[in-house]
Parts: C-alpha cells; structure tokens; sequence
C-alpha cells in the first residue's frame, strides 16, 4: 500500500458510504444534481451542507457541483470552532480538496439550529437584490405579499408558516471579494431579524436554511419561486407589497 492509499484507509471513510438515499453523503451529491438543473449552483458556484447528529457534511470548493460523489464529503465534528479555519475539527478529509469556502457560513446556519443549509447562485436571488440595490446598509430587505407561496415560508421557529396576508421579508447584506467574508454579515442579519431562514446575498445569490434537508428544500423552492414572481411582477410595473 502507498502512503496515500494508506491515508485512504484510516480517514473514516464509512462515514460517506451508506447504502441509505437519505444519508447526508449520498443526499448532497443527490440535491446538487437537482439545484444544478434549477440553475442554482452552475458553474461550481453555491453548494448545500446536512448536519446529522454530531456530524457536519460539505462538499468540496470549486468543484462541479453536480458531479459530486460520496467519497468527496467532507465531514467534521460538531460542534466546531468556526475560526480560525485551521481550528475545524474535520474528521474526515478527501484527499486533494479542499471544503466550502462557504463552510463559515453554513456553521452559522447550524448554531442556529438548522439541520440543513443551501446556499444558491439563482439569477432570481440576485436580480431581486439588484432590483432593490437603492436600499442599502443593515434595514436593506425584500418584502412581498399576498402571494399564497409566501405560505411555504415559516414567521420563525416554532411559530407556524406565515400567512397569505403576512409580509415575507428576506433581509439583504452586500456581497465581498470572498466568501468567508460574508460570515459576519450573515451574523449580524441572523441577530438582527432572528425569525428568518434566509438571506440574500447583493448581486451574488442566497442562504436559506431549515430545520432539516426537507424544510430547507422546500423553502428555498418557495422562496426561488417568489423571486422569479416578483422579477416578471416588476416588468408589468406590479406591486410587491399591497
Ligand atoms: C463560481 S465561484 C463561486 C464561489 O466563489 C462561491 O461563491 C460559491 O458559492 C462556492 O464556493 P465553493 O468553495 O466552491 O463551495
Ligand atoms: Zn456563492
């Protein structure tokens, strides 16, 4: 055996190897297939992480995100310190890659609670900030409502879904040269509206996060759907708020 193949055998692989569909190593994989086509991470852009028990599930940086495998999962051990990097209690690593650059992000989503964290590059997610970019600095939102798909969305943990006539609103930080930079903004949008599962990203894309793999699909799904709404409800010069 080489030493790399030696490495191979004692980095925890059965960590990513189940023959169950719903382990987090074989659903990322699984999801990235699915948000590719949506055009939600093309292009190696955006990417999803599980957290299961103690355990934290990445994927791979700049990686095509649809071609994933298992045997590509990163996982650490949770909780972790979230910096310095270096400090990140992997306890397993494929060899040759590197995690998520989004992984400072996606920890933030799980000290919240989350089960599961997506982070899309959708062109709805961004041309809705772009169509909001006047609003500027820690109060920058988007708002809509009267939309039924505002439903898929939930007021806040344990306080049900919003309402038909409730106004969704999805708070909104600046963009920055690198991803991990955008941990203290995602910070301070989370502390500043504490009953969101999402926020926009200016001219780059969203997180949305949810108390498992499924809430956070779909929620992510309600909210891509809203955004695209509210993109061609601008076009015919439509109201988003009533
Ligand atoms: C198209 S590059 C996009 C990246 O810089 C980043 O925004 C991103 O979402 C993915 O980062 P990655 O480290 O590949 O998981
Ligand atoms: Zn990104």
């Amino acid at each position: 055996m080489c030493p790399a193949d030696q490495t191979v055998a004692t980095n925890n692989d059965h960590l990513v190897q189940s023959d169950d569909p719903e382990h987090p190593a074989n659903l990322i994989p699984e999801l990235c297939r699915k948000f590719y086509n949506w055009g939600w991470v093309t292009g190696t852009g955006g990417g999803t992480s599980i957290r299961q028990g103690d355990h934290i599930f990445i994927a791979p940086s700049g990686v095509q995100k649809e071609l994933m495998k298992p045997d590509n999962i990163f996982v650490l051990q949770w909780p972790t310190p979230k910096y310095p990097a270096s400090d990140r209690s992997y306890i397993r690593k494929p060899l040759k890659l590197n995690p998520s650059a989004c992984t400072p992000l996606f920890l933030t989503a799980f000290e919240q609670g989350a089960g599961c964290c997506i982070h899309t590059h959708s062109q709805w997610a961004v041309l809705v900030t772009l169509l909001v970019e006047r609003e500027k600095g820690p109060d920058a939102c988007f708002e809509i409502s009267n939309i039924e798909q505002i439903k898929g969305i939930p007021r806040g943990k344990g306080k049900g879904m919003l309402g038909f006539f409730d106004t969704l609103k999805i708070p909104i930080i600046e963009n920055t040269a690198f991803e991990e930079d955008l941990t203290s903004g995602l910070e301070a949008a989370m502390n500043k509206h504490p009953d969101t599962y999402a926020v926009l990203v200016r001219r780059h894309g969203i997180y949305v996060w949810g108390d498992n793999t499924a809430k956070a699909k779909t929620q992510c799904e309600s909210l891509d759907y809203i955004f695209q709404l509210a993109v061609e409800m601008h076009k015919l010069g439509l109201p988003w708020v009533k």
